[in-house]
């Protein structure tokens, strides 16, 4: 999955993944799991996720980083945000509004510094669109990036033998290899996809919440 991928499903409007409404889960569980009342929310590979309208108007402030300059475009025209643009080195782009910043890069070109502190990660469909050898490379830089900020993390299970990603399945164990050495893990609520992942085959959506063991990164 590499950047032409994505950027030619967003240039086709081939946005399948985007929801059309906040996660319920969000919705349900985030405030009480976000430690710092209105505080800096990282929402890598953010597409234009109806989820950023959520935690703004829940008075939380958001940064987000998405390949997609079109995305991004669309994300602020929803929002109805006039955006500041400004240009970083290594051709970074940064949409800014009150409340939020949006870079248009490659999270891997991200540095701590570039991002600045972050309270929390909210991860939907951004570990799940990564296949294996990139979701741990991910993950390392996610931990590194955001000083092993806590995060509120969605992945999709299922039979990956049986059905190609993206969606990739990310099994319990998974997040286990990914994430143990730095946090530790909670099953916050797991529940069966309606009609299947992609329509086609059963899977469980899975909701975690990782608490950093200590800011050690
Ligand atoms: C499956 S979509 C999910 C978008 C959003 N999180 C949502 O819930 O609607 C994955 C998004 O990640 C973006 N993306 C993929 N690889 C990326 C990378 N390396 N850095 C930044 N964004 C990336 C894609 O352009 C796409 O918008």
């Amino acid at each position: 999955m590499d950047a032409e991928f994505w950027l030619a499903k967003w240039k086709r409007n081939e946005t399948g993944f985007h929801a059309l409404h906040p996660h319920p889960a969000l919705v349900t569980y985030f405030s009480g799991l976000c430690a710092v009342r209105g505080g800096c929310v990282f929402v890598p590979l953010c597409g234009k996720s109806l989820d950023i309208h959520w935690l703004l108007k829940n008075n939380y402030r958001v940064i987000g980083v998405e390949l997609s300059h079109l995305a991004v475009e669309q994300l602020f025209a929803e929002l109805g945000i006039h955006p500041v643009i400004s240009h970083l080195p290594a051709g970074v782009v940064v949409f800014e509004g009150v409340n939020i910043r949006v870079f248009v890069a490659d999270i891997f070109a991200l540095t701590p510094d570039m991002l600045g502190p972050v309270d929390i990660v909210y991860d939907r469909a951004a570990l799940v669109a990564l296949p294996a050898p990139m979701a741990a490379r991910y993950a390392r830089h996610l931990t590194q990036l955001t000083k092993c900020a806590d995060q509120f993390l969605v992945c999709v299970e299922y039979d990956q033998e049986r059905l190609s990603g993206p969606p990739f399945a990310v099994m319990a164990q998974d997040v286990e290899r990914y994430y143990a050495q730095d946090y530790t893990i909670a099953s916050i609520d797991r529940s069966p996809v309606a009609n299947g992942i992609k329509g086609k085959e059963p899977g469980y959506e899975h909701i975690w919440f990782l608490h950093s063991v200590e800011k050690k990164v």
